[in-house]
């Protein structure tokens, strides 16, 4: 199934065959990426297939059965001329999760993986408590106790996830499920540091790349930094097998009170946030497990990190809903980065795309509640629309 593949580890080079319960390298603990060898495609060969996650299967692990519901084939909205937003929230759980989930999954699923579990704030839990449902598999979720948004923790219960609420961060979340999980529990991971999770998310820069052709800038919001890393092995993977011939430059994007990869790409060094706070509780992640990756697809991109603050985040959020974009916060934080930069990082007439991560309906609680005008009867309704079009 993983054939054409080996494992390279991001710190110390290292070599593995490719075993799915491989994490990290036996040797310096570094993270793990897969790398395709011996591999020929045309676009011609993509062309012809539904577009989506699959389109691609030769860049993908070669599963004998795919655990799909149609992931990716997103919408690529073009918001005024040179500006794109890449809508993530149109994946059957309503988030860029389904990519890699169906990815992993589909691998979980032909070892004979039997439980999954994830540290989750939200849409982790929700997309991989969906899949493993339709994969016949239980799934066990780990999330930060209050901070997970309810349209998320809904979707969790919806498919039957079992939910543990730990007193504390993400971060923490996190550090309970790489001790729990591995063979011994039986218990496959499938947090983003899973490398074939990243697999499927690496689509997203296929697609944009299929549909409109490498756009100058992507602009993205980043957390535990999987998508960052995913989205730039994708575009460079296309490259080498030369299906474009240039890369784009990417913005990550963190929220400022949760915003350790920022202080790492100014100041040099990584500094983990302790107690990381943010209104985009998606992103409210102090210690990103993907940060080496991150930084280095910063840096070979010829990128920027940049912060937005929670108001710019809620403003742009509201932004796009009145251009009937719905996001979820943290989702909004691209487009508050790319108002930032425009003009000076970012020139007018640049391409640019911004990835929109996840649904509005995700996290209805921060959206601002309508004040309805009160009627008591259809007279009075209809009474009250003559009076608001100036009719009365
Ligand atoms: C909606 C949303 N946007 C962005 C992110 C950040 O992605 P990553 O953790 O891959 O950096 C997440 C999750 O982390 C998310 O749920
Ligand atoms: N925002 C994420 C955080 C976990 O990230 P992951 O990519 O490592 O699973 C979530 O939705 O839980």
């Amino acid at each position: 199934m993983l054939e054409g593949y080996v494992l390279r580890c991001l710190s110390c080079g290292a070599t593995y065959k490719p075993d799915p319960w491989l994490m990290r390298c036996p040797s310096c603990k570094g993270l793990l990426e897969p790398k395709l060898n011996d591999v020929e495609v045309s676009w011609e060969d993509f062309r012809g297939r539904k577009f989506g996650v699959w389109r691609y299967r030769e860049l993908l692990p070669r599963v004998r059965y795919q655990v799909t519901m149609g992931e990716g084939g997103t919408p690529l909205i073009e918001l005024k001329s040179n500006l794109f937003v890449k809508f993530e929230g149109a994946n059957p759980t309503g988030s860029f999760k389904d990519r890699g989930m169906s990815v992993a999954i589909s691998v979980a699923k032909e070892i004979g993986v039997k439980s999954v579990i994830c540290a989750s704030t939200g849409n982790t839990a929700a997309s991989m408590s969906a899949y493993a449902a339709r994969a016949g598999l239980k799934s066990f979720i780990v999330l930060p106790k209050g901070k997970v948004a309810k349209g998320k923790l809904a979707q969790a219960s919806l498919h039957g996830a079992t939910v543990v609420e730990i007193s504390g961060s993400f971060d923490e979340a996190l550090e309970a499920v790489i001790e729990a999980s591995g063979k011994e529990l039986g218990l496959y991971p499938l947090n983003s540091f899973n490398p074939w999770r990243l697999e499927g998310q690496k689509t997203l820069a296929y697609e944009i790349s299929d549909e409109l052709g490498v756009p100058d800038w992507v602009i993205l919001p980043v957390g535990n930094a999987g998508n960052i890393s995913a989205l730039w092995k994708g575009f460079k993977e296309l490259k080498s097998l030369g299906l474009i011939d240039r890369l784009p430059r990417l913005v990550g994007v963190q929220a400022r009170g949760a915003s350790p990869i920022v202080r790492a790409f100014r100041e040099g060094r990584m500094e983990f946030f302790e107690r990381p706070e943010t209104v985009a509780t998606a992103i409210r992640i102090g210690k990103p497990v993907n940060w080496p990756k991150a930084l280095l697809a910063l840096e070979e991109s010829n990128g920027i990190a940049t912060d937005v603050s929670d108001q710019e985040i809620l403003e742009a959020q509201m932004m796009l809903g009145r251009m009937g974009i719905g996001v979820e916060p943290a989702s909004a934080a691209p487009y508050a980065a790319y108002l930032n930069l425009l003009g000076r990082e970012i020139g007018e007439d640049e391409r640019v795309v911004l990835i929109a991560t996840g649904h509005a309906l995700k996290d209805p609680d921060i959206i601002p509640t309508p004040r309805p005008i009160e009627a008591s009867s259809v007279e009075e309704a209809v009474e009250e629309i003559r009076r608001v079009i100036g009719r009365g």
